[in-house]
């Protein structure tokens, strides 16, 4: 056997519930894969997402069928083929990312020919509550950052129009992106558009469900719509042009760094804009995703800011930039 393959479930408590449209969370619940070979331990992380028919057990169990495989010397490229997109190969396809630059002394963004990751700008989301709570909260991530802070803000179907406004007064240089998580009708969202330009809002994230999307080929959005929910691998675009102008890449949705590369080269191609997101997880499921950051137009990569306790040499928010991990946290 060449390597010792550990996986795990981890739970990290979140500082505060966070609500979107489709439920409210207390804790982050990822798996943790740890690759060990030659002396050298590669990590991966992966949220497993009920929305898209995951749960930790079955992403455990995915991980479970392919062990064999991956102890004896599976590669990334293989792997594309023997897992389907989604968390389980994100966890493996990051762990491999980590041990071949951990073994080969390349770091990843070397690897890819990209420059190394820097401090940036990324939203900070504020989940679904009243009006006037949202406002609070917009006022302290105003009052904290720079005063360009971009500002991510969960909806749904009710009162829209009112915690945009108030977000809006409250934060009033702060830049904008909604995300209603796939909970408007494409009349609510026309009936929005006036509403969503005079606030300046920057991007609407998956306004309608992903099987209802049909409803935005006719439509002319005054800000530009963005595919979540809708965009998993870069075989879905084509179906997304006409629809969306902008998409967002998760490597939950992609599979892993791999197809999320793939992905980004092959919707800038095609004229979309690009948004990197995540779910919430700790550090190491987000410094994979840092390396596609630089790339990307709109950064969403706050999910470790929600944790109690994430990594102690994990990513951190300062002077309202989001900073990398530590050298050697991963990647090389
Ligand atoms: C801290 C934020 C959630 C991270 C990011 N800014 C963001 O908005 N990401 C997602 C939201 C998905 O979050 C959910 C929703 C849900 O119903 C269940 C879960 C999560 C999650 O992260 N873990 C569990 C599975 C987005 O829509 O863009
Ligand atoms: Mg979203």
């Amino acid at each position: 056997m060449l390597r010792e393959l550990t996986i795990k479930h981890c739970s990290f408590p979140l500082v505060a519930p966070f609500r979107i449209a489709r439920g409210v969370k207390h804790a982050a619940e990822v798996v943790l894969i740890e690759l060990e070979q030659g002396g050298a331990t590669g990590r991966g992380e992966s949220v497993p997402y009920a929305r898209y028919g995951e749960s930790v057990d079955s992403v455990m169990a995915q991980l479970e069928s392919v062990r064999a495989e991956v102890a004896a010397g599976m590669g990334r490229e293989e792997l594309q083929a023997r897992l389907p997109a989604g968390a389980a190969r994100n966890a493996l396809d990051s762990a491999l990312w980590d041990l071949e630059a951990r073994l080969t002394s390349v770091p990843v963004w070397a690897g890819l020919a990209r420059p190394s990751p820097l401090p940036l700008t990324s939203a900070i989301t504020i989940g679904i509550d009243t009006p006037q709570r949202m406002g609070e909260e917009a006022a302290r991530l105003a009052g904290a950052g720079p005063a360009n802070v971009l500002i991510k803000i969960k909806l749904d179907a009710h009162e829209p129009a009112a915690r945009i406004r108030e977000v809006r007064r409250a934060a009033p240089d702060a830049r904008l992106i909604v995300d209603p998580n796939e909970s408007w009708s494409i009349d609510l969202l026309r009936d929005l558009q006036p509403e969503l330009e005079s606030a300046g809002v920057e991007l609407v994230e998956q306004p309608l469900p992903a099987d209802a999307d049909d409803a935005l080929l006719d439509f002319v959005p005054r800000v530009p719509v963005c595919a979540d929910e809708s965009c998993h691998v870069a075989a879905d675009l084509p179906r997304l042009q006409g629809r969306y102008q902008a998409v967002n890449i998760k490597l939950d949705k992609t599979g892993g760094l791999t197809e999320a590369w793939r992905l980004l080269r092959s919707a800038r191609a095609e004229g979309f804009r690009i948004m990197v997101g995540c779910m919430v997880c700790s550090s190491v499921g987000i410094a994979p995703a840092l390396e596609l950051a630089r790339e990307a137009e709109f950064v969403d990569l706050d999910g470790p800011l929600w944790l109690k306790d994430d990594y102690a040499d994990g990513v951190r928010l300062r002077h309202g930039l989001l900073v990398p991990p530590q050298p050697g946290f991963w990647g090389a």
